[in-house]
């Protein structure tokens, strides 16, 4: 029988909050998927790339203030950045546990572009939260110098940036032959590197941040996966979030999570994504479900036993 296929993607806190946090982070994360890889699943890991990507922006402008270069990085080369520093950590972490538990497992990660319409109406309308937290004035003297900034979730101000919608996953079928050979596959780190074709059908980077559960949701539709598992800061979505009548969702139909969007029960930016690839995923074939939950959980929630799942 086949094994069933299952994309996971790893929220800010699977990778902690710098490169001496992720090395301990990426410990704890790679016994969750090892644990489901027992279970005889496919496994096939993504991870957002936020916090980061922002560092590696700002530490690329600091070499311009300094003098040391008038070359500014352009973002999709942060983006590839990220892939490559998390995805080996990830990739050795993995490995690591593999061996530890005397497994013969492989593990792969994949620079992975991703396909956008360079006419996407999100380059004009910056909505993705990248890099660290900002205070009000820093946010302001932000806004003054020309660079967008927004309030995220209600946990202060940060750096937005064009999040136009995942298209085309350019390395897909490199995914699905590693997927079939028994790698546990790493792929479209930071939602993928962000490319449009040119005339000539190059690729070429372009100025954004795709959102990495809108692309985990294209991922898992298109590689034929049964599960999509969110992992991230909450145990399970809830509407009300943040108010005294919160009310945590354990179960929703994809026409319930439609009326609470319509309600703006998700924060843009940070749930809303999450909750709007579920749905997509749900639709793009029959029996698909998404499971939303804490990254300690997720065996739990794979047995049924907690967070959110949404399902048609
Ligand atoms: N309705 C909601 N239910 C649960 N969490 C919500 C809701 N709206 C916003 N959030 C926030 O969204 C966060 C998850 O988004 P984010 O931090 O961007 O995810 P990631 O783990 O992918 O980095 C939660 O930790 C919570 O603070
Ligand atoms: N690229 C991306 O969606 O990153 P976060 O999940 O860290 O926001």
């Amino acid at each position: 029988m086949e094994k069933k296929k299952v994309v996971i993607a790893l929220g800010g806190n699977a990778l902690g909050k710098d490169i001496e946090e992720q090395k301990k982070a990426v410990a704890k994360t790679a016994k969750v998927i090892v644990d489901l890889a027992e279970q005889g699943l496919d496994i096939i890991v993504t991870h957002g790339n936020g916090p980061q990507v922002g560092m590696i922006q700002n530490a690329m402008d600091n070499l311009v203030v300094a003098g040391e270069t008038d070359k500014q990085i352009p973002l999709p080369t942060s983006v590839a950045m990220s892939q490559g520093y998390i995805g080996i950590d990830l990739q050795n972490a993995i490995k690591y546990e593999l061996h530890n538990r005397k497994i013969d497992g492989k593990v792969s990660t994949i620079l992975t572009q991703v396909e956008v319409d360079p006419k996407d109406e999100a380059f004009q309308n910056p909505t993705k939260p990248i890099g660290r937290f900002l205070t009000k004035e820093e946010a302001e003297k932000n806004e003054a110098n020309g660079v967008a900034c927004m309030e995220d979730a209600g946990r202060g101000y940060r750096v937005v940036v064009a999040s136009p919608m995942p298209m085309r996953i350019r390395e897909l079928e490199t995914i699905k032959t590693l997927v079939n050979a028994g790698h546990i596959v790493i792929t479209c780190g930071g939602g993928g590197i962000p490319v449009v074709s040119d005339e000539d059908g190059r690729l070429v980077g372009t100025n954004a941040v795709i959102d990495k559960d809108n692309a985990s949701s294209l991922l898992a539709a298109k590689i034929g996966a049964d599960y999509l598992v969110i992992l991230t800061a909450v145990e399970k979505v809830a509407i009300n979030w943040g108010k005294e009548d919160q009310k945590w969702l354990s179960d929703i139909t994809v026409e319930q999570a439609e009326e609470y969007i319509a309600q703006e029960q998700f924060a843009k930016g940070s749930m809303l994504p999450k909750v709007e690839a579920a749905i997509r995923f749900a639709r793009s074939a029959p029996g698909r479900r998404t499971l939303i939950t804490l990254l300690d959980k997720a065996s739990d929630g794979i047995a049924g036993k907690t967070g959110t799942v949404i399902h048609s």
